[in-house]
């Protein structure tokens, strides 16, 4: 169990309330390095509430969140830490130098930038007037600015300006083949198949060298030959690089056909926590996704198979 044995982030009593509204309650989890975390729940448990925390779109009520890149969150490590009033400390100053995180501390873009946390969206987000392989090279452009020396360096034809400009285009090209679509490279992405965009976001998230991916419902919407093509890709993303994936997903079968972790909550809680298979046989889980519509019920059964 990586998530106890080697965590790479570690959320401890997250609150997050909306005025008179508890979102997400008192949450605690851990998200192992190299797994697919699967956060599951009915509609309104609170999944996208702890996405947003976690990438710093919404500051949380209370609760730590902390991520290490270097090692295993250590607790004494992050306390230790967390008293000197410091958001994060690094190896080195330099951005993207291993490091502890305290992601609550910190604003949304030093998350993206500095602790390395990429998200995707439940609605496609892509540039969709600009080609695949555009997309992918925006992706990098704070790399790509860094190396201009913002702007000078670039003008000028500056040799570390080619270099990492060269970098940017062998990681594009790298991804737009994991996902088969070289062919496309220089087609408006919005004029992709759904299933097609839903990928390039994903690659286009990767191309900005996450240690953690978070990704709100990949599957939603997919057929079952572009969910097949996504639970591939993920396989690749976990088993060849090092980054972990956490999602959210109704969709049962990519969760119990990809994730090593489940977490389950149910209005805000954490009403399980463990393997695929410990969770699916949870009693509490099961009423958890009973307490929903009939048709869904019997959707869910058949997808656990019970
Ligand atoms: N910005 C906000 N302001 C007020 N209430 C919010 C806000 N964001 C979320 N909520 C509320 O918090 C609760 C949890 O919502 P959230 O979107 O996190 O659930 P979810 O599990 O992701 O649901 P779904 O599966 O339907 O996407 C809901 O009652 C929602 O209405």
């Amino acid at each position: 169990m990586r998530w106890v044995r080697d965590p790479l982030l570690v959320v401890e009593g997250l609150t997050m309330r909306f005025g008179g509204l508890t979102a997400v309650r008192d949450l605690s989890f851990s998200v192992g390095r190299g797994d697919i975390t699967a956060l599951i729940g009915p509609n309104g448990a609170g999944k996208t509430t702890v996405f947003n925390c976690i990438t710093g779109f919404y500051k949380p009520t209370s609760g730590l969140m902390a991520l290490s890149t270097g090692g295993p969150v250590r607790l004494d490590e992050v306390a230790a830490l967390a008293s000197t009033g410091h958001r994060y400390k690094c190896v080195d100053d330099q951005i993207g130098a291993d490091g502890v995180f305290l992601l609550e501390r910190m604003p949304d873009f030093e998350i993206a930038r500095r602790a390395r946390v990429a998200r995707t969206f439940q609605n496609i987000r892509l540039f969709s007037g600009m080609t695949v392989l555009e997309n992918l090279i925006v992706a990098q452009h704070t790399p790509l600015m860094r190396a201009s020396g913002w702007t000078i360096k670039g003008m000028f034809g500056a040799l570390q300006y080619r270099q990492a400009e060269a970098a940017a285009m062998k990681r594009a090209r790298y991804w737009l083949e994991h996902i088969e679509l070289t062919h496309r490279a220089d087609d408006a992405a919005g004029s992709l198949p759904y299933g097609d965009q839903r990928r390039l976001e994903i690659a286009r998230a990767m191309c900005t060298d996450p240690v953690l991916l978070c990704l709100d419902e990949p599957a939603a919407g997919l057929n079952p030959r572009e969910s097949l093509e996504l639970n591939t890709l993920l396989r690749t993303i976990r088993d060849h690089h090092a980054t972990s994936i956490l999602l959210i997903e109704h969709d049962m079968s990519v969760v119990m056909e990809i994730s090593d972790h489940v977490v389950v909550l149910e209005y805000g809680l954490r009403i399980s926590d463990g393997t695929p298979e410990s969770v699916r046989n949870d009693p509490k889980v099961i009423a958890a996704y009973l307490g929903v519509d009939d048709d869904e019920v019997a959707q869910v059964e058949a997808e656990v198979g019970l």
